[in-house]
């Protein structure tokens, strides 16, 4: 019987990215694969990140955190899904501040600014290609050569490449909504110079202070908001001195506050986190998985 049949769980969103929050800390049950792609069905809960909350293993630190995406694939990091977490945590015990363990790391976390915002340091980036990864080597990894479309007209070309965690992939253009990502993003995914498939972004960058973007998520498809893809923008513009290491961050969600830490790299998230409801789920959802 899988961990989750008859769990709790809560529904929350980060500026729209559709989040799901299990707590299964009193529990040495993991969730596999199979678990996260039930929850995903039509008669599931559709989500972009399943957030799952294990016993920590780690002195200091509150869970060891598992996140799926809606494909049963597991992210190293999800920024909005993180600031889900931390506000359900904080509104059940009060704190204002918090370390998880993720595959990716340490995560710290603390009440932002304002009440209803909550900020995570996301880490420092990574531009190494054998980090981000790629399948071969390019040594500035500001712009790499790849594009979309004929050769001597390409439609997208020239990303930056970035990891914070999970690789990201960014493509400044014009203007974010006039290409179609629903094409392209699966394609770019799933390109052979990204092994590990890789989280596809449109940056437009507005001013110094302010970029719009529209993210293709590995494993989850077109979303309202990356938060990883967020920083991964911010840091990559800030890298090839077109915007300031603080800026806004526009999602079709909503906004993100992120700066780069000129102290120790880490990059600083900040923004909302919404909470929509909780249930458990439906053990029928799990009847066929082994
Ligand atoms: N929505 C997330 C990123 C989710 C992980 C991503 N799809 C991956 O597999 O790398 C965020 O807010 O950062």
């Amino acid at each position: 019987m899988s961990a989750l049949a008859n769990h709790a769980f809560a529904k929350m969103n980060g500026i729209g990215n559709e989040i799901v929050v299990v707590d299964l800390r009193d529990s040495k049950a993991a969730v596999t694969p199979e678990d996260a792609r039930a929850v995903a069905s039509p008669a599931g809960v559709p989500y972009d990140q399943l957030m799952v909350l294990q016993p920590p293993r780690l002195q200091g630190t509150e869970a060891f955190i598992r996140i799926y995406n809606n494909d049963g694939s597991e992210a190293g990091a999800c920024g909005n899904g993180m600031r889900c977490v931390v506000r359900r945590l904080f509104e059940q015990t009060g704190q204002t501040a918090v370390t998880f363990e993720t595959r990716a790391g340490l995560l710290n976390c603390w009440q932002g600014p304002a009440p209803d915002l909550y900020t995570v340091d996301m880490g420092a980036p990574k531009f190494d290609w054998q980090d981000i990864p790629l399948a071969e080597e390019f040594r500035d990894t500001r712009y790499i050569e790849l594009q979309v479309g004929p050769i001597d007209a390409p439609v997208l070309h020239s990303p930056s490449v970035v990891s914070m965690g999970n690789p990201h992939a960014i493509f400044w253009v014009d203007d974010v909504n006039a290409h179609d990502l629903e094409r392209f993003g699966p394609l770019l995914e799933n390109h052979p110079i990204f092994p590990e498939r890789a989280n596809i972004t449109l940056a437009h960058i507005v001013d110094r202070d302010h970029i719009t973007i529209r993210t293709w998520e590995r494993g989850a498809g077109l979303t309202k908001a990356c938060g990883s893809a967020a920083c991964a923008t911010a840091v990559a513009a800030a890298r090839l001195k077109r915007a300031n290491r603080s800026v806004e961050i526009t999602l079709p969600g909503g906004k993100l506050a992120i700066e780069w830490r000129e102290r120790d790299d880490h990059v600083l998230m900040t923004g909302t986190a919404d909470f929509e409801y909780e249930d458990r789920f439906d053990p029928a959802l799990f009847a066929n998985v082994a």
